[in-house]
């Protein structure tokens, strides 16, 4: 999609959208058994969008029925792997051809600029379907080393049923993270996406059914997480949850697994993510491009923003001035101008959140302003320490500025917070660079740049950031399969006995 439209003609498209608005389970829409609904808004007008079924924990149970129905008769989990290839490959086609249309649905529903809705969020949902359906017909099994009176082999099944619990940050790209891998291996989903963002996982349901995936497969339970989040939590019949959000909703899916079936738990969770630049860095305007882009891309709602600048003193003042001058070059305004690169928050509650991170007295080098629903790039240079904006995950576009005098120092700097999702070290060393990124703890250290890898690369967190699996490459599929020994006795009759 690299034709952009001017905004009237986003608008226009916004006007003439068909919202889904039902759940989305057997393969057709339905409304919540209670007949409840919520309001879905636009964050940056506040206009309601649509009223969608606020589902609760029946449809969770009618969902997970459905869905093992599915996965015990085999219409999908059965397939031969190069047919389930076939079909998410149709699935992606399907994507792309409507691509314009999924771009700004996600762009109303979530406040995200419609320029990185169509050169991120939707081409990187087609590119991460594609990828897994074209794995999962060239995955072997194993045979393990055995006597000749054996054949051991290594087989790996697909899990079952999988709840996928999604956070608003990302509402297409993260689905598709967790139904790529998911879909592909041959299990039954229930996804529950976020309250705010529940339009594209409903339409993408839908794509998915003309693609071909069989009814009962691939269900989307619309709700509040403490209905619909912790009846898939909790479920007896539910086998595994992928669950991306706050750290503190994490630890309840462990929770609720302990005190239900033990179901595999993987989760993605929050970071304060350092970017560490050494004298010795090279380059300074690229390092600030990369800097601005790690801290303001997607209103800094990202797990993986490079929230923390952690600056040696001799390179801080002509840093600190190449940053601002890149980042006064980001627009913000409406989603939907193909110009701006800084949208709405998500919520007002979010934008209440990250505005109460900006307090009077700071040392402010840049923005600061937040107002209905829009929060300015915001850079604050900061010497307390364990100040909240230092210490807390914001999930909004503010940079707070560390300085330090040591490599030493900067290293432990970076490591001083309960999370380790990502990092970035900047510097023309190469050993320190390598030192770096082997000390720093974090599940993705990127050196002389911002980025979370690509779809080939795990992507998961240490400390209070991950648990369990990862996301993306041949590795997501870890989270979605399970291991079985098959022990063959090949003795013959006429052989010793039983050994
Ligand atoms: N790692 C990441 O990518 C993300 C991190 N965050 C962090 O979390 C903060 C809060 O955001 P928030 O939206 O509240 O994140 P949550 O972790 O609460 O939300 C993530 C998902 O979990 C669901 N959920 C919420 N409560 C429960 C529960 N009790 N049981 C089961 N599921 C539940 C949510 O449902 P629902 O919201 O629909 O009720 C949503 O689908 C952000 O400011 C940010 O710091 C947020 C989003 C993504
Ligand atoms: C094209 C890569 C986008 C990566 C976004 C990763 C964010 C994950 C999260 O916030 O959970």
């Amino acid at each position: 999609m690299s034709d952009r439209l001017t905004t009237g003609e986003y608008k226009a498209i916004a006007a003439g959208l068909q919202l889904p608005t039902q759940a989305f389970i057997d393969g057709s829409f339905r409304p919540a058994f209670s007949g409840k609904t919520f309001d879905t808004t636009n964050p940056a007008t506040g206009d309601v969008l649509a009223k969608i079924a606020a589902c609760g924990p029946d449809d969770v149970d009618f969902a997970v029925q459905k869905a093992r129905d599915a996965f015990e008769d085999g219409r999908w989990s059965r397939l031969h792997p190069g047919e389930r290839k076939a079909v998410l490959v149709r699935l992606a086609t399907l994507i792309k051809r409507n691509a314009r249309e999924l771009a700004v649905m996600e762009s109303l529903d979530s406040g995200k600029t419609i320029y990185d809705c169509e050169t991120v969020d939707v081409p990187e949902t087609i590119h991460c379907i594609r990828w897994h359906a074209e794995l999962i017909d060239k995955i072997y099994d194993q045979v393990s080393p055995a006597s000749d009176n054996h054949i051991a082999m290594i087989v790996r099944e697909p899990v079952g049923v999988v709840g996928l619990v999604l956070p608003w940050n990302f509402p297409l790209l993260m689905l598709a993270w967790k139904i790529g891998p998911a879909l592909a291996a041959g299990n039954s989903v229930i996804v529950k996406p976020a309250l705010e963002t529940s339009l594209t996982a409903l339409r993408i349901a839908e794509l998915a059914m003309e693609a071909g995936i069989p009814a009962g497969v691939f269900n989307v339970v619309p709700g509040g997480g403490a209905e619909v989040g912790e009846a898939i939590g909790r479920h007896a019949d539910i086998d595994a949850v992928s669950f991306t959000g706050s750290t503190a909703t994490g630890r309840r899916f462990l929770k609720y697994a302990s005190e239900s079936n033990l179901k595999e738990v993987t989760l993605e969770m929050g970071g304060k993510n350092p970017a560490v630049v050494l004298n010795d860095a090279e380059n300074l305007d690229r390092v600030a491009a990369h800097i601005v882009n790690g801290a303001f891309w997607n209103m800094g709602e990202n797990c993986s923003a490079s929230s923390r600048l952690i600056v040696q003193s001799g390179i801080k003042d002509e840093l600190l001035k190449r940053i601002v001058a890149h980042a006064r070059e980001w627009p913000m305004g409406d989603p939907l101008n193909p110009e701006n690169r800084v949208g709405a928050l998500v919520s007002k509650t979010h934008f209440d959140k990250v505005a109460s991170y900006l307090e009077k007295g700071q040392k402010v080098l840049l923005g600061g302003t937040a107002k209905d629903g829009f929060v300015e790039p915001t850079i604050i240079d900061i010497a307390d320490r364990n100040a909240k904006a230092v210490r807390e995950e914001i999930f909004g576009p503010v940079l707070t500025v560390l300085t330090v005098e040591t490599f030493d120092e900067a290293i432990a700097l970076a490591n001083d917070t309960e999370y380790g999702l990502a990092a970035s070290i900047y510097t023309a060393n190469a050993k320190k660079a390598i030192r770096g990124a082997r000390v720093i703890r974090a599940g993705t250290v990127t050196v002389n740049s911002f980025g979370e890898g690509d779809i080939t690369t795990p992507f998961g967190g240490f400390k209070a950031s991950g648990f369990g699996g990862r996301d993306n490459g041949i590795h997501a599929h870890d989270q979605y399969t399970q291991l079985k020994t098959i022990w063959i006795d090949l003795t013959d009759d006429q052989d010793e006995a039983v050994n």
